[in-house]
């Protein structure tokens, strides 16, 4: 987990435990899974579907730690000392800026040891000078709270299961691995990202939906290398007969890049790119504060996918650029943006869009926006997929009833309230007056 990640953690952590309501409501820093899937988009009130990582988690850079054994250790108490269990623990709201946290990293713990440097900051100032078991099982108590353990154990399992591609895998190009804009990126896209303003974005983007963006993004030579780098991982899995987990429930085929390498460079255009432009397109739902993300390929074809259903993403924003190879079909169909109380209602016309891949062509949207992917009909078509989350804006939505910023149904729904509350006011004055005037 990246120092960002945490710290977004802890913030996330700080605002349900000072609100003191996340624990009453049994929330936790990484959110259960659920598993929803939207059928026909011409049929709205028929069950729409959540994609979510094969692993089950909604945020896959989670807080647990191993130890050398690969099991699960809580710290034990220091034998002179007997802590009860403090329902009552808090964090302050303001960090101690000026306290220089304690390492964790050798301590055999069950959740990251950055997470426990990151929230030392916010214990209360009577704590920060204690011994670091006090202060562990102190804040350990807390973060109890928001995972349960068997939530740790799947984290766990999935850090094995990447360590062990990790250890094994050799990379066919290297320097895929490292964030290079100026090989990945095409010069427009680069130009309008470094500018960093509304204007420049839209400069290079078509917006053919409201909250659809579409742009020139990757260089041919880098599609080629990520095609080749999947056919060489996917050649290994086959030969060392690797059983490895696909990128979500929908998908039989395609690979996550995350798990063999390339989640450092894929957080880096995470933060430098998408974050820059999702700050600007999609503020309401966390643009700005994008601090994971899921990354991997998906495969179409005659032996591959075929098509994907009407779905929503387990994302804020994501990021769908073509790779390519040659194929023909595999439109993306766009039915609007919905929360999960209104993910199967209607459609509204003005809602529809079908969409045509081409090969370095990102698309970028709400994971909420309602989506599919036709058949391909013919050829290969592979695409990179970036869900990219906002743990602050999941925590705030555990407290936040009003979707109404970014849920076209919410919205609709309180304009006519707002249309009513008009009218019924208007006869009302129209009858005061009458009285008045008899
Ligand atoms: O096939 C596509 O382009 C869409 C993929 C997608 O929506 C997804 O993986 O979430
Ligand atoms: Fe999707």
């Amino acid at each position: 987990m990246s120092q960002d990640g945490a710290a977004a953690m802890v913030s996330a952590t700080l605002t349900a435990t000072v609100t003191g309501t996340a624990a009453a409501a049994g929330t936790g820093i990484v959110p259960a899974t659920v598993d929803r899937r939207i059928s026909e988009p011409q049929s709205p009130a028929t069950e729409i579907r959540n994609v979510n990582n094969n692993n089950g988690s909604r945020n896959d850079k989670s807080i647990t730690s191993k130890n050398g054994n690969g099991t699960l250790m809580p710290p034990p108490p220091p034998p002179s000392q007997v802590f009860p269990t403090y329902s009552s623990h808090r964090l302050r709201l303001n960090p101690s800026a000026d306290h220089k946290p304690d390492s964790y990293e050798d301590l055999q713990l069950d959740f990251s040891p950055l997470l426990f440097s990151s929230l030392e900051r916010y214990l209360p100032p009577t704590l920060l000078n204690s011994s670091r078991e006090t202060k562990v099982h102190y804040m350990r108590e807390i973060l109890l709270r928001y995972s349960t353990e068997s939530e740790r154990n799947r984290v766990q399992k999935h850090r094995e299961y990447r360590q062990k591609i990790i250890s094994n895998y050799q990379p066919l190009h290297r320097e895929l691995y490292i964030m290079q804009a100026s090989n990945f990126f095409v010069p427009s896209f680069l130009k309008a990202v470094s500018e960093n303003t509304e204007e420049s974005f839209r400069s290079i983007m078509s917006e053919p939906s409201p909250g659809v963006f579409a742009f020139e993004m990757l260089q041919p030579r880098f599609c080629e290398m990520l095609l080749a780098e999947v056919e060489n991982f996917e050649k290994w899995v086959h030969e060392t007969k690797f059983r490895i987990m696909r990128p979500n429930t929908m998908n039989k085929y395609g690979a996550v890049l995350d798990d063999f390498g390339l989640e450092t460079m894929l957080n880096k255009l995470m933060e430098e790119f998408i974050r820059p432009m999702s700050r600007v397109f999609f503020p309401e739902v966390g643009g700005a504060t994008l601090d994971t993300h899921h990354g991997f390929v998906v495969e179409y074809g005659m032996d591959r996918d075929v098509d994907l259903g009407f779905h929503v993403d387990d994302s804020e924003v994501t990021l769908n650029v073509c790779l390519g190879k040659q194929f023909s079909g595999g439109e993306l169909f766009f039915r609007g943006v919905r929360c999960e109380k209104h993910v199967n209602s209607e459609t509204q016309p003005e809602e529809i869009l079908d969409y045509s891949h081409v090969p370095g062509r990102a698309v970028l949207h709400r994971g909420r926006h309602r989506h599919g992917a036709r058949a391909t009909t013919s050829g290969h078509r592979i695409n990179l997929l970036l869900w990219c989350r906002s743990s602050v804006f999941r925590e705030l939505r555990k407290y936040q009833k009003d979707c109404s910023g970014w849920c076209a149904e919410c919205q609709r729904e309180k304009k006519e309230r707002q249309r009513q509350s008009v009218a019924a006011t208007k006869l009302e004055l129209l009858r005061r007056e009458g009285e008045a005037a008899s």
